[in-house]
């Protein structure tokens, strides 16, 4: 079938995922505009996490279309094909290297060039620091650079993982839950880290913490049994009865 005609970064269209008969996604359609950064809510078992394997390629679904750029049909490609394209997720368990520095994480995490002659390579090194200055700076650990990873607070180890994903310099960041456990502080600063990164990259995050998807001010998609339940900013979601009803509670 021919690509849809879409300036959509991201565009799901009628996705359906059954496992066993049950319906984790049903008739699934979400938008998401180059730039963007959208913030996913709803019950536990709403499909949050059914929605993040489908467009990272891990479950493929029954019916519908997922496009990304408007002409990569994702359906058709496997997850290292898709993180090669520029989709990269950040799952709520860190995977960091705790011996290593929080430095040697990021480089070990920086995309390695490809096809590069020999004489270029002081000249990349270079490049790659630059790289991993402005990464630490992102994700408010310059100070602990050269520390290992496994000094660092939970909530910092987040954000070394967030930088990790950002040396990959994906198109579109996929983040899990990520101030789950994270004091009020950390939190606070994970929602200003995101809109920072926001300026040259698009995003979706999940999160249940209604304080932080305040502070992240975006449109919001609240999804419940496998389907867009409302959409809008937050004041609008949160007044509509049914957003009440199966998330927020009276
Ligand atoms: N591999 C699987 N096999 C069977 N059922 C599954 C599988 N993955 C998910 N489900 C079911 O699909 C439904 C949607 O699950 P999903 O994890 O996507 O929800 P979620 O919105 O991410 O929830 P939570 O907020 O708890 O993480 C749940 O009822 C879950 O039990």
């Amino acid at each position: 079938m021919a690509a849809p005609l879409t300036s959509a970064l991201l565009y799901l269209d009628g996705v359906s995922v059954s496992f066993d008969g049950f319906r984790a996604l049903n008739n699934l359609s979400l938008v998401l505009e180059p730039g963007e950064m959208r913030a996913i809510i709803g019950p536990n078992g709403a499909g949050k996490t059914t929605m993040m394997d489908v467009i990272t390629g891990k479950t493929r679904p029954d019916t519908g279309d997922v496009y990304f750029q408007g002409t990569h049909d994702l359906r058709r490609l496997d997850e290292a094909a898709i993180a090669e394209l520029g989709i990269g997720r950040k799952f709520q368990k860190p995977t960091v290297f705790d011996a290593h520095t929080v430095e040697d994480n990021l480089l070990l995490a920086l995309k390695a060039p490809r096809g590069v002659y020999a004489n270029l390579v002081h000249h990349l090194s270079g490049a790659q620091a630059r790289r991993i200055d402005e990464i630490l700076e992102t994700v408010r650990l310059a100070e602990r650079r050269r520390e290992p990873a496994g000094a660092l607070s939970h909530g910092q180890r987040q954000w070394l993982e967030i930088g990790m994903l950002l040396a990959q310099d994906p198109a579109l960041l996929l983040v899990d839950e990520p101030v789950a456990g994270m004091t009020d502080a950390e939190t606070a600063e994970t929602a200003e880290l995101l809109r920072r990164i926001n300026r040259t990259h698009s995003v979706i995050v999940v999160e249940h913490d209604m304080h932080f998807v305040r502070e992240l001010d975006v449109k919001v998609t609240v999804l419940h049994e496998g389907s867009v339940l409302a959409e809008g900013d937050l004041d609008a979601v949160s007044a509509d009865e049914r957003v009440v009803e199966v998330y927020l509670g009276r």
